[in-house]
This record gives structure tokens, sequence and C-alpha cells, in this order.
């Protein structure tokens, strides 16, 4: 028995003949915060899209919560998921994009509450007081009847990051979620993920180019590289003493 909430065993990711994963092993316990880091292409965003179910795997298997993500367990085999599996699986994961990904017809609020009426089941009126709640969370408060289009970009990924919790996921993804963003407008996205981090029960992992949050914000830092995870430990072990030369070439490129 594991007490991880998120499992890859042996996961293999393919496109064409490029192996993008190559049985994978990674894992994250729940409640953690968990950066990983890499070079370009080396299939850190991949491991997050396969969580969210936006690509299938070609071996090995995922478990989230203790359950298959891309299976379904049948008479005792594992078989592929049906899209009702795949459905339930979803909801426990959140999501926030690089480039925001918002509705740009929709308002703040409407942003925010259109999932979880539509989704969820919820109704407006319940939505609609979660929402404010998270806008308060992510200091946008007074924002709620603009819309995305009337604010800044470090505005719209505090809206990002509201949209993705109003659905209750346990586990919150983020892919590269500053690395659209002038250099001044880091900082207010990085205040609202490290307010976050604080939540015990949250697990969060994110892909990031940006070491402020891998060093100050997560548990456990892994270094990505070709499909594999060639190093990890706490940010201090990491950064401060990597032991392979891989780790130490990428963080000199990257820190210089
Ligand atoms: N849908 C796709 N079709 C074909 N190749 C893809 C697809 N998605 C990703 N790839 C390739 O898979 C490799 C890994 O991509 P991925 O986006 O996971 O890397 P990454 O580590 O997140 O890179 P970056 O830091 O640049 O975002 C890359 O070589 C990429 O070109």
């Amino acid at each position: 028995m594991t007490d991880a909430i998120i499992r890859f065993d042996k996961v293999v990711k393919r496109f064409g003949d490029l192996t993008v994963l190559d049985e994978l092993d990674f894992e994250v316990k729940k409640g953690e915060k968990v950066s990983i880091i890499g070079p370009s292409g080396s299939g850190k965003s991949t491991v997050l899209r396969i969580l969210m179910t936006l690509e299938g795997i070609d071996g090995g298997v995922v478990y989230v919560d203790g359950e298959p993500l891309w299976h379904e367990l049948r008479e005792g085999a594992l078989l592929p998921a049906g899209e009702g599996h795949l459905r339930r699986m979803r909801s426990k994961l959140g999501m926030v994009f690089q480039q925001f990904n918002l509705f740009p017809h929709m308002t703040v609020m409407r942003n925010i509450t259109e999932a979880p009426v539509k989704v969820l089941g919820l109704s407006r009126k319940d939505a609609h007081l979660r929402a404010e709640e998270l806008l308060d969370l992510v200091g946008l408060a007074d924002q709620a009847k603009k819309f995305p289009h009337q604010l800044s970009g470090g505005q719209q990924q505090r809206v990002g990051i509201a949209r993705a919790l109003a659905m209750r996921p346990s586990i919150l993804l983020f892919d590269e979620p500053t690395s659209a963003l002038d250099p001044e407008l880091v900082g207010e996205v990085l205040t609202v993920i490290g307010r976050l981090a604080e939540e015990h029960d949250l697990t969060m992992l994110l892909v990031t180019h940006e070491m402020r949050f891998a060093r100050e914000i997560s548990d456990r830092v892994c270094f990505f590289d070709r499909g594999q995870i060639r190093e990890e430990g706490t940010p201090e072990e990491l950064f401060t003493d990597p032991s392979e030369d891989r780790t130490r070439e990428f963080l000199k490129a990257i820190l210089d």
C-alpha cells in the first residue's frame, strides 16, 4: 500500500516515434506540493495533460486517489476506461493553464460559476457565493463584473486559479502559470499560489520555469529529463547540492 494520491507506474507515452515518457515512475503524496522542473521538451506538461485526461497513455498505469485513471478494473482485469469513469476521475483534479484559458465573452463571475453550475449541478446562488469567497482569496473581490480583456495578465491568471478551485478539486495542477506574464506581474500570482500551498489537504503539482516557486513553496522538486526523473529532493537539496551533472548544468543555465 502507498499513501500516494498520484502514482505513475511505469508509464509510457509516445507521440509517433518519439517516446516522451519512458516507463516513468512518479508519486505525489496527499497534500504534498511538488514542482517539476527540467529542459524544454522533457515531458513535464505531458504529465499534467495525462492527469487531466487530455492525453492517453501507451503503457503502464496511472493511479489517482488509489484508482486507475485510464483503466477500469472489471472482473479482475485492467481494461481501458469508459467516458463515465474518466469524467468521475477528472473531477478530482483542476488545472491552471499557462495562457489562462478564460472564456472571453463571460464576466469574471461567470467564468468561475459556469462549470460548478453546469457540471456539478450547483444552484447559481450557491456557485455565486462560493465564487465570491474565491475572488476574495485571490484578491479580486472587486473585479467580478469585469471581462477578461479588462484585466491584467496577473489578474486573469488569478481568475484562472479561482475558476479551478471552484470545482473543489483535491489536486491542483499548474502548467507554467507565470510564464505568459510580464515579470512585474509574476509576484502577485506567486503570492496567491503560496497562500494555497498552506492548505494542508490540497495536493499541488506545478510545472514551472520559475525557480522562486520551486524554491519557496514546494516540499519536493523533481528534475525531469528525457521522460524520466533524473533527480529529486527538497528545494534545499536540489538547489544547493544537486548530485547529478545534468541537474547542475540545467540549474546553472537557468539561474545564471
Ligand atoms: N500532441 C503532440 N503531438 C506531437 N508531439 C507532441 C505533442 N505534445 C507534445 N509533444 C512533444 O512531446 C515532447 C514533450 O512535450 P512537453 O510539452 O511535455 O514538454 P515540456 O517538458 O513541458 O516542455 P516545455 O518546457 O517546452 O513546455 C516535446 O518534444 C513535444 O514536442
